[in-house]
């Protein structure tokens, strides 16, 4: 918790514009394409609107000369394509301070150090670097001795590439830093309808009773980009969809749509439900590994008209890297028990949206008699992410009229951009101020990071014998065909995103 104006607040009554403490944030790969397209837009907004105070500075790493001059014309540039006035942007550059370093090279830090100075204000460093920095970083600040008694680091996802890499990383930043104040970020728990999650659940009664297997046939958690390799190969390649999207992003909102209730919205309680959920996930291994996942890659294709080029000719080399996973898994707790859960995420699909669809059971009997419709369809409630994020509730519900009954499927339709006057802000603007506040909640514990691995490293292994060579789709696709099957035989079918 943290003292403002006197006042000790929790943090879920900080009041979303409060400034927060003035702070030295230090980022590394301030060049980089999350810091560019994400980091500095997301600051600039808080900038804007006065959340940040005028002391508080942004201290960028470079590595090469020439980033010294040109990144604060880059960030100009994002910045201005993001909308900000030239006063605002100006404003906001008065923050950066740029620091020439080679996170490799210990004695590149003195820089840094120097430039941090003396002024006793919380530092938090984010690692928004590859995966295989981290340890290095971690250690050459402290070698270097920057690390103050409340400094904090922030960590990107994928955190390592599997359970022993991401134990390493733990270990050595645990070694420098408790974990109190180490910030293992996933955006998704950034986002609106993410927390809204929880509110939805937790705040209302309606649900909650029947977020059960009881009344729950089974669900779908779907995240569809567009985008393809864009300029990320040489991470990319080596990650795919698997590491890169499903053990952080889809593993979460799973984990989210199935806690059981958190005696407070606090880090320690949500985080201790959350592994719950995370160990209660059957593990997939062997044989079923076939069975119950599908892992695909991009040919050509065409997205919105356009012709888009395959993965491989992207990267320039034949690869069997999986840009496409959808995968069925159940949850072994009394909850959860018997409800399959669908998962499915891949780049260069038809169309970019995220949402998760519970799908309720039938009812047990239909009392109108053949005629007044073609089949009761059961309640659908679906929470979209983005684009157009809102919830809507699938009713079955009489046409008006007072000829013969007739029944068809209607939508209770609640668009956050119609129900909200406010903004919606990005993931990490919401993630970014909560680390300078000291709120972990919308954070991952290490525990949760590691479960989550021990659970998708069986399957990573698995396919190099029952799907070594990942299945075709085209480009602007849904997938490849075996997705489908995955969940046609079991009599059901993926939702169309007809929520527009
Ligand atoms: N891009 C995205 O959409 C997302 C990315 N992430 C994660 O964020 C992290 C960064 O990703 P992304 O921005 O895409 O990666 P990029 O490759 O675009 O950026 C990496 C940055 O690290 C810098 N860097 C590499 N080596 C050193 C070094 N020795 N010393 C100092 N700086 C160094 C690079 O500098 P230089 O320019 O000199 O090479 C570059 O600025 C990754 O962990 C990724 O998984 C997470 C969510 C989304
Ligand atoms: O973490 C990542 O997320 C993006 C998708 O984020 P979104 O907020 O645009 O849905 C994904 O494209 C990228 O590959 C991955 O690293």
């Amino acid at each position: 918790m943290d003292a403002i104006a006197g006042r000790t607040l929790r943090p879920e009554t900080i009041p979303e514009r409060t400034p927060v403490p003035a702070f030295d944030l230090v980022i590394f790969g301030a060049g980089g394409d999350l810091a560019l397209r994400k980091l500095f837009p997301a600051l600039a907004q808080r900038s804007r609107e006065g959340v940040l105070p005028d002391e508080s500075r942004i201290l960028c790493i470079v590595r090469k000369q020439e980033d010294v001059d040109g990144l604060p014309k880059q960030i100009a540039k994002r910045l201005k394509e993001e909308g900000l006035s030239p006063d605002h942007i100006h404003a906001f550059q008065q923050r950066l301070t740029i620091v020439l370093l080679d996170a490799v090279k210990p004695e590149t830090y003195k820089a840094l150090k120097k430039a941090l100075g003396d002024d006793g204000r919380v530092r938090s460093f984010y690692l928004s670097t590859p995966p295989d920095l981290f340890i290095p970083i971690c250690e050459n600040l402290a070698a270097a001795d920057i690390l103050t008694p409340t400094s904090r680091v922030i960590l990107e996802k994928p955190l390592g590439r599997d359970l022993a890499s991401a134990r390493e990383i733990n270990d050595a930043v645990a070694r420098i830093l408790p974990e109190d104040r180490t910030y293992r970020i996933d955006h998704y728990l950034g986002k609106e309808t993410v927390q809204n999650l929880l509110v939805l659940r937790f705040a209302n009664t309606l649900f909650e009773r029947s977020w059960t297997g009881r009344d729950i046939d089974h669900v779908q958690i779907t995240v569809a980009e567009t985008v393809g390799l864009e300029s990320r190969a040489g991470y990319y390649d080596k990650a795919g969809q698997m590491r890169d999207m499903v053990q952080n992003h889809l593993m979460q909102l799973l984990t989210l749509f199935a806690i059981e209730p958190p005696n407070l919205l606090e880090a320690g309680a949500v985080r201790d439900e959350k592994i719950k959920v995370l160990k209660a996930l059957r593990p997939i291994v062997g044989p079923d590994v076939e069975r119950y996942t599908v892992r695909g890659q991009y040919g050509t294709g065409q997205i919105d008209g356009q012709r888009v080029r395959g993965y491989a000719d992207e990267l320039g080399h034949l690869s069997n890297t999986e840009t496409f996973v959808a995968l069925r898994c159940e949850l072994d707790n009394w909850r959860w028990a018997g409800v399959p859960i669908y998962l499915r995420t891949g780049k260069r699909m038809a169309q970019r949206y995220s949402e998760i669809v519970v799908t309720f059971k039938p009812v047990p009997h239909s009392i109108f008699g053949g005629g007044s419709c073609d089949k009761l369809y059961a309640n659908r409630l679906l929470i979209r992410l983005q684009p157009n994020d809102g919830v809507q509730l699938q009713l079955m519900m009489k046409v008006p009229g007072s000829g013969r009954l007739k029944i068809v499927p209607r939508q209770l339709d609640l668009r956050y951009s119609t129900a909200f006057d406010e903004r919606t802000p990005d993931a990490y603007e919401r993630l970014l101020t909560d680390v300078i506040r000291g709120d972990q909640t919308l954070f991952m514990h290490r525990d949760e990071v590691e479960q989550a691995w021990r659970w998708v490293d069986p399957i990573i292994a698995g396919w190099q014998d029952y799907s070594p060579h990942p299945h075709r789709y085209a480009a602007g696709s849904w997938g490849p065909s075996q997705a489908i099957g995955l969940i046609e035989r079991e009599g059901r079918s993926w939702a169309d995103p007809d929520f527009e």
